[in-house]
């Protein structure tokens, strides 16, 4: 069985990790990257650089070819850093503004058109092969983007669950949308809204609730943090180990 260190120094690896909205997909590829000594690639701020710079354009985002247009002008660059995050749009750094809510709400939409998709994929791929080691996450890695990466993780946890975790996080950061909130002032209805309402649009675009054939599910619902990252590394070895069989 190999281990964390035989992982760590290996000429290429690449970590698919997909799930839903609140999973922990962010937080634990990112600490699952920074063991494994590897770049970390969050597909899910590509598309929301590329909402935000719709919006930014202030194009209706109801014209298919004038959102691919515009994505297509729109220039990104971001880190693959675990420890180091920033993206830009032509030189405008949208790091924080990626995250708010009036961006949350537009995403699903642009992230559904398919040469939007395409562009976005052709990146990531580059991405991820010029990397020596990657733990690349979102909606369609395990499944699109890399289905022949090392290892295939669909992070699940329950809705009560990624609600909670969501509201905790959402006032932790006091976005925008709610400045200085508590956990306490996101009502259930709302987190619904944010969380369950965009993953209901998001699986007519990608598949990402049921794991593919040779995708390892973590269901993370009775793990904390510390946990789950454990448990994500256990399953990296396992499949790791069983390839190389
Ligand atoms: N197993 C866990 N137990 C408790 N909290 C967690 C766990 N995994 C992630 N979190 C926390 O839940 C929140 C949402 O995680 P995030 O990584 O943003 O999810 P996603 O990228 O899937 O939307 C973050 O505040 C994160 O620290
Ligand atoms: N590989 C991906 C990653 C994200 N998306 C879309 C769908 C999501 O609603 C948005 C934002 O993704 P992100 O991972 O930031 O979402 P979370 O707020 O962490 O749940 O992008 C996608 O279609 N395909």
């Amino acid at each position: 069985m190999v281990d964390i260190a035989d992982l760590a120094a290996r000429e290429s690896l690449v970590v698919a990790i997909d799930g839903p909205s609140g999973s922990g997909k962010s937080s634990v590829s990112k600490e699952t990257a920074r063991q494994l000594h590897a770049q970390y690639l969050d597909t899910g701020a590509m598309y929301r650089a590329a909402t935000w710079w719709c919006l930014d354009q202030a194009i209706n985002l109801e014209d298919k070819d004038l959102v691919v247009a515009t994505v297509l002008d729109g220039q990104l660059e971001f880190s693959t850093s675990p420890d180091q995050e920033f993206v830009r749009v032509n030189g405008i750094d949208v790091t924080e503004d990626i995250r708010t809510e009036r961006v949350s709400q537009a995403v699903s939409a642009v992230a559904s058109i398919q040469q939007v998709r395409d562009h976005l994929i052709a990146l990531q791929r580059s991405i991820i092969e010029a990397a020596p080691r990657i733990v690349a996450e979102g909606r369609d890695i395990t499944t699109v983007v890399a289905p022949d990466a090392n290892a295939r993780i669909l992070l699940t946890a329950s809705e009560e669950a990624r609600l909670a975790r969501r509201g905790l996080q959402l006032s932790a950061t006091a976005t925008p949308m709610a400045e200085g909130a508590q956990a306490s002032s996101y009502s259930k209805e709302t987190l619904k809204q944010i969380v369950t309402e965009r993953d209901k649009k998001d699986s007519a675009t990608t598949s990402f609730t049921e794991a593919a054939d040779g995708v390892d599910t973590v269901d993370s619902t009775e793990l904390d943090f510390a946990q789950t990252v454990d448990a994500v590394l256990a399953s990296v070895a396992r499949q790791v180990t069983a390839k190389n069989r």
